[in-house]
């Protein structure tokens, strides 16, 4: 069964199309990491399905019920940790834990929660006086609170040292063994590596992939770099490389760069030589996730 089911959503901000018709559909149980660079439109598209931002068009489903007619139901059921959450600084972490509870209706036992997300000795102290990390940290238990069928996690690996980064992951892993689905967005493709089973990658509104950490890999290995140099590489060159099927981000400075699928590379440079040029040196080098990721993201990579 789909716990969420997104079906052509846009959303545009004025003249800024943040979310350029997506599709997605998380299943039950699963650990789903929503990828991109900022400005991608992740957090968009997390305060749709919690109905914070309304749509332009398209529509989104969890757990079968509508996003907006039926959002109380929805997060009556969903722990979410938002992006950059604001605490009350006078409130201590178990105020902030019974804090939800009250407003979910469901009994919480603050020590426990506090105790996943390794607050234990900073339960009865307040939360202006934590850290980013223990802020953060306490975020994430506030989001386990009544039990969630789901967990929707924004950033939720911002500004933690790896030790946090270590304990989200386990609390994550341990929701999911529970049988909680589990979304959560980052823009760092390692911090969702270990813990996903599938993982989108969404750039300038659009999805540019939907595939599981295996399916990345086997795709990334794939793909490499190839690198030519030699006489008589210009534009038409570039133009003959850039029309070779399995081609693709051909730049050309000292030498010709391009990414190329492994039965293509004979075919780049039969492309070459039939345009005059007289190659001297080719290399070709494997592309890591990390490589791709970048490469689905680069338009926009660096803003
Ligand atoms: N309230 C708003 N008004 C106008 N533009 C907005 C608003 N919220 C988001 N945007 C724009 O929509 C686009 C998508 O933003 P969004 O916050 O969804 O991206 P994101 O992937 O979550 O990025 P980040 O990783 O930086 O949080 C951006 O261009 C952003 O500037």
């Amino acid at each position: 069964m789909a716990v969420i089911d997104i079906d052509g959503l846009s959303k545009e901000y004025g003249s800024v199309t943040a979310l350029n018709g997506i599709d997605l559909t998380v299943e039950s149980g699963e650990v789903f990491g929503f990828l991109g660079p900022n400005g991608a439109g992740k957090s968009t598209t997390i305060n749709i399905l919690l109905d914070f931002v309304r749509p332009t068009a398209g529509s989104a489903q969890v757990f079968g019920m509508d996003a907006q007619r039926e959002s109380q139901q929805i997060r009556r059921r969903t722990g979410v940790l938002p992006e950059g959450y604001q605490v009350y600084e006078r409130l201590t972490g178990r105020e902030h834990v019974e804090f939800v509870a009250d407003s979910k209706d469901v009994s919480a036992d603050p020590a426990t929660v506090l105790g996943r997300v390794g607050l234990d000795d900073a339960i009865d102290r307040q939360a202006g006086g934590y850290s980013k990390g223990m802020r953060q940290r306490m975020a994430l238990g506030m989001a386990l609170v009544g039990d969630p069928d789901l967990l929707i996690l924004d950033e939720p690996s911002a500004g933690l040292d790896p030790t946090g980064v270590k304990e989200i992951r386990d609390v994550v892993n341990e929701e999911a063994a529970s049988g909680t689905t589990v979304f959560f967005s980052s823009h760092i493709l390692s911090q969702v590596e270990a813990v996903c089973d599938r993982v989108a990658i969404l750039n300038e509104g659009t999805i540019a992939a939907t595939d599981t950490i295996d399916g990345l890999r086997e795709t990334s290995g794939k793909q490499g770099q190839m690198t030519v140099t030699g006489r008589g590489l210009d534009d038409a060159a570039v133009a003959a490389v850039e029309a070779v099927d399995g081609v693709t981000d051909v730049v050309l400075d000292d030498a010709l760069e391009c990414t190329v699928e492994p039965t293509a590379k004979i075919d780049v440079l039969e492309a070459l030589t039939a345009n005059g040029v007289e190659v001297d040196d080719i290399e070709t080098g494997e592309s890591s996730l990390e490589d791709l990721f970048m490469h689905y993201t680069e338009a926009t990579h660096g803003n």
